[in-house]
């Protein structure tokens, strides 16, 4: 069988080769079954990428993270040495810590095997697009040319003949743990509210984390399968490093997708229940728009946005504030757009907006130092960019919300919600419920 790690290749700085033909798509499971780790999937409305192998990992810790990772990068894609068609070109797929301060934990850590910053170029790569799918195959090392063909003669064969996998139900939930348990929570959102009267920050977004234990070892790609047809409108995520566990989710949430010149971002922020018939439906969104609660904690996510974005942009459009709906929550959303006045690699965007405060506050140093002071669990990679980027520096990254870190028989999902003056601690509690709902509802 052929192998899918170079393991004696996974760095930067040795030229790579890649390869590419049409095929035909396998379904994720299936192939994903098949393959090595690192292993990860990327799903949006217009492609859904399964993926694995690692024929070069570029991995970075600390604030300096974002520009590494650009570096190594950049270094990497100067050796490739093939012309892809758009959808087969080769990609670094990936994300990002929340927080500067993450490293990996090692260990049976819940974020054992995620460090600050870890970006893969698959050893094969499947992209099913329009028009169509391609296997896109990768190696690095002397003999790369002909290790990135064997590679891609050895997988197109395999992919006509994958064993198909049968899905697997839901794990069942045996214990619930909550960090922080409830009655913390009333006091931690009292403090923050308690910062921000004193005029400490503006807002300030808190999370918890749900600590499943499950009934039976949990497969993430069948969670992630039956997300994708729950919330197709999302972006589904996996990430599955070498060692340690998988990170999925469904987020709705683009932190910013960057094409030529074109920056195209959101603010999602502020939110409501979905109603049990299309009247209560309405009148909860009506409810949503009228708050001046969360216009408030809206407007502030906007506002940042554009300003964390105007020293790179000619141009910038606010699109019209809307009701996003989803499943089992309705959001505020307005879409941004912004045109560069040169090219930037994604990976300058996603460092200038992360966090913005639809995940961390207003200031963000402030905000962020409240996080650290005031939250009881790791948020690790929850709530931070996961995607992907180009040679061209061209790429997607969405917000790592609605998400799970999950491994074997335990499953940790995260929630936050954004804390302004009036926040209510027991409205807030319900948000968060409401928030766990897409993975939670996969377990049980
Ligand atoms: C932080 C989360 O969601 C974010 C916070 C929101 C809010 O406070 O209303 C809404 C959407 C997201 O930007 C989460 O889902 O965990």
């Amino acid at each position: 069988m052929e192998s899918t790690g170079d393991e004696h290749a996974a760095q930067t700085g040795r030229p790579v080769a890649v390869r590419n033909c049409r095929v035909e798509a396998p379904p994720t499971r299936d192939l994903l079954a098949a393959i090595e780790t690192p292993r990860l999937v990327w799903t949006d409305r217009s492609e859904r990428i399964v993926a694995g192998g690692a024929a070069a990992t570029v991995t970075a810790d600390g604030s300096e993270r974002f520009e590494t990772v650009r570096q190594q990068a950049t270094a990497l894609f100067e050796t490739v040495s093939v012309d892809s068609p758009e959808a087969a070109r080769p990609r670094l797929y990936g994300g990002f810590a929340f927080t500067d301060a993450h490293t990996d934990p090692g260990g049976d850590a819940t974020w054992a095997g995620f460090p600050g910053a870890q970006f893969v170029l698959p050893a094969i790569q499947v992209v099913e697009a329009d028009p169509g799918a391609w296997l896109t195959t990768a190696a690095t090392g002397a003999d790369a040319t002909q290790r990135a063909e064997t590679r891609l003669d050895h997988w197109r064969d395999r992919l006509e003949e994958l064993p198909a996998v049968e899905s697997t139900g839901p794990p069942g939930i045996s214990e619930k743990t909550y960090a922080p348990p409830r009655a913390d929570w009333q006091r931690e959102i009292q403090e923050a509210t308690a910062r921000i009267e004193q005029g400490h920050l503006q807002k300030v977004v808190l999370a918890q984390a749900l600590t499943a234990r499950l009934s039976e070892p949990v497969t993430p790609s069948d969670v992630l399968v039956r997300l994708g047809e729950s919330y197709p409108d999302c972006f589904q995520f996996l990430f599955e490093p070498e060692t340690g566990g998988s990170f999925f989710g469904a987020t709705p949430e683009r932190l910013v997708s960057v094409d030529g010149t074109t920056v195209e971002t959101e603010a999602l922020a502020g939110s409501i229940g979905r109603g049990e018939t299309t009247e209560e439906d309405e009148w909860l969104a009506s409810q949503l728009r009228d708050s001046d609660k969360n216009t408030h904690e809206h407007d502030i996510v906007v506002e940042t946005i554009l300003d964390q974005l105007a020293p790179f942009a000619d141009d910038i459009t606010t699109g019209a504030r809307q009701i996003r709906k989803l499943a089992n929550v309705q959001h505020l959303q307005t879409p941004i757009r912004a045109d560069l006045g040169e090219e930037y690699h994604v990976l300058d965007l996603v460092e200038a907006l992360h966090p913005t405060p639809a995940v961390g506050g207003l200031p963000p140093e402030r905000a962020l130092e409240t996080i650290r002071e005031t939250e009881v669990f790791d948020r690790g990679w929850y709530a931070a960019p996961v995607g992907w980027f180009d040679a061209d520096g061209d790429g997607t990254f969405s917000v790592a919300i609605r998400s799970a870190v999950a491994c074997e028989r335990q499953a940790t999902l995260f929630a936050g919600a954004g804390i302004v003056a009036d926040s209510d601690p027991d409205q807030e509690y319900d948000e968060l419920q409401l928030k766990y709902r897409p993975i939670l509802d996969e377990l049980v």
